[in-house]
């Protein structure tokens, strides 16, 4: 359970790219926290999405925090592209390179929050050394690569064992994959306070939909955490 404020990150990853500029206006209208950006190479994961020009793109049509999700490998090379393209949160996976550390460092000093990252397969121990250089930690409850996929159950421990690690720090709990109204509740309950939702909020994409989504996975995490 957490009592920080619930955030709601659709992401981007399931828009309807041929019209992405409105499909970003249609969650910041319906009352997203934050925009995340899913960014692929089709080394690290076995995908490939978009890149700093399109983030440039899209940075012009809302103010809401970009939270940049880059699931690439090196990462360190760029690191200030995405901070120059308009990226608030970077977030960069454990196991994407031998120097986490330094990397944490590099996003802060480019003025920007540090998020870190681990997959299904690693665990929270592996972030002790560095929970002092992270402004957000991301679980991941699929494997990353692809939106639509069913949220993996072994990470709600991993939530617990995450929020136990954060303790009283000033540090976001993110999850990302498989989130929806149905599992918003218990995901709450396990201490996430940021949930990053793609199928379950661009489902049809249709944004006279999109308030309604958001609304409900908002709600459902709420009444836990009420
Ligand atoms: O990082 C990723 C996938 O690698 C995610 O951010 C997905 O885009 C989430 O999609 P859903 O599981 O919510 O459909
Ligand atoms: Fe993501």
């Amino acid at each position: 359970m957490t009592s920080r404020p619930i955030k709601i990150a659709p992401s981007i990853l399931s828009a309807d790219f041929s019209r992405l500029g409105d499909e970003v206006k249609a969650i910041d209208q319906a009352g997203a926290d934050y925009i995340h950006i899913d960014v692929m190479d089709g080394h690290f994961v076995p995908n490939i999405s978009f890149g700093p020009v399109v983030i440039s793109s899209i940075r012009e049509v809302t103010a809401k925090p970009f939270d940049v999700h880059l699931m690439i490998a090196p990462v360190d090379p760029y690191i200030q592209a995405f901070a120059k393209a308009g990226a608030d949160i970077i977030t960069v996976h454990a196991e994407a390179g031998p120097h986490l550390h330094r990397t944490l460092q590099a996003i802060r000093a480019e003025g920007k929050k540090a998020g870190v990252v681990i997959n299904p397969a690693t665990p929270v121990s592996a972030l002790e050394l560095v929970i002092d250089y992270v402004d957000l930690l991301l679980i991941m409850s699929v494997n990353p690569g692809f939106g639509g996929q069913s949220f993996i159950p072994e990470s709600l421990t991993k939530l617990r064992q995450a929020k136990a690690l954060i303790g009283g720090r000033d540090i976001d709990l993110e999850i990302d994959g498989g989130v929806t109204a149905d599992n918003a509740g218990e995901i709450a309950r396990a201490g996430a306070n940021v949930f990053v939702a793609g199928s379950s909020v661009y489902h049809g994409n249709d944004p006279a939909t999109y308030a309604a989504r958001i609304a409900a996975i908002r709600n459902a995490a709420q009444t836990v955490t009420a």
